[in-house]
């Protein structure tokens, strides 16, 4: 569904380049529902921005279904948007008319694209939970309650992929609950591709599969180890069983075989610009010079040491 390889983006701001996306891979399945986590400025909303259409990218591949994104003429981008991408923001102040009732607020849209389905809006707005709601004015309902309006209008052009931006930001446990099931009915019955962008380490850990970012970089990938034999064992799904339905950690190898080493482990090892990598048949090992600088100066004080001790027995031996 999606396959970005080597995208790059530039923010350009007067005198000012920001490279928030640099070269980055990655590649989604018709059907996942993944998360993309990172720290602020990793480049993850301008990836999101980028995927459905908001942010033309600079360069790179990007590709969604049939679309290529660098490629698309602006006449394409807005038929691109409308058909095939739904969005979700944390603050859906955004995509919500305060004045219009829910339901008004869903069909807003389909009007707009000259597709207006009533019947589907009110199933759409039953799906999240906020049938009994759909008359109610946007401005009387809570915030998790706006929020579920925003996933029913995410959906409300049938959208092939759904991405969303912190879906769960400003919302408490119980809401953010509702909204991830919400996500995962919707992607096993409407068959949607889901794209979450999320600080939230427990709401990534109620997916498959985590890809995280850094610095505009995917670095990591998290899966979820025989995630239907860990969410159900012993016959139930608990709470210590989902976080501990553990994701294994890989590291992302692009195609020309370069990896990113996390920062900390650089600094821990004093490596700046250059390391020494040796292969023993099973292993890759990363050393910093300085170590084996280290090394070096250690075998060659024991050496001396050596020959010192040498000297002396030979001494100890003309004496008798
Ligand atoms: N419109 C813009 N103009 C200039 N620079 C931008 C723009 N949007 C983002 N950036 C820069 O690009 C980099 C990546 O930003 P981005 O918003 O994608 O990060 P993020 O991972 O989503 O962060 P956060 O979690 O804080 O939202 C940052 O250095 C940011 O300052």
């Amino acid at each position: 569904m999606i396959h970005c390889e080597g995208l790059v983006k530039i923010y350009k701001t007067d005198d000012l380049e920001v490279v928030a996306l640099q070269g980055l891979n990655l590649t989604v399945e018709q059907g996942e529902l993944m998360a993309i986590i990172g720290n602020s400025g990793s480049g993850k909303s301008t990836l999101l921005n980028t995927l459905g259409g908001l942010d033309r990218p600079s360069a790179g591949q990007v590709k969604v279904g049939k679309w290529d994104l660098l490629k698309m003429t602006d006449e394409q981008l807005v038929e691109y948007k409308r058909d095939t991408v739904g969005f979700i923001w944390q603050n859906n102040a955004r995509n919500l008319l305060p004045y219009l009732t829910a339901l008004e607020n869903v069909e807003m849209p389909m009007m707009l694209s000259g597709k207006l389905d009533r019947a589907y809006a009110k199933q759409l707005l039953e799906w999240v939970g906020l049938g009994h709601r759909m008359n109610n004015k946007l401005h009387q309902l809570s915030g998790g309650e706006q929020q579920r309006v925003a996933i029913a209008i995410s959906l409300s052009n049938k959208p092939q992929l759904l991405l969303a931006d912190e879906p769960t930001g400003s919302v408490d446990t119980a809401t953010s609950d509702m909204i991830m099931n919400i996500f995962r009915k919707m992607n096993k019955e409407l068959g949607v591709t889901i794209v979450i962008v999320t600080h939230d380490m427990e709401l990534a850990s109620q997916v498959d599969r985590v890809v995280a970012i850094r610095d505009g970089l995917t670095s990591t990938e998290f899966v979820k180890h025989n995630p239907d034999l860990a969410a159900h064992r012993d016959g139930f799904v608990s709470f210590a069983s989902r976080d501990q339905a553990a994701h294994v950690a890989y590291v992302v190898v692009d195609r020309v075989g370069r990896l990113q080493v996390p920062k900390e482990y650089l600094k821990a090892m004093n490596i700046k610009d250059k390391v020494l990598m040796e292969f023993d048949g099973e292993k890759i090992t990363i050393t910093s010079p300085q170590s084996l600088a280290k090394a070096e100066a250690a075998e060659e004080e024991q050496k001396q040491e050596a020959a010192v001790e040498e000297v002396k027995e030979a001494v100890e031996a003309e004496k008798h």
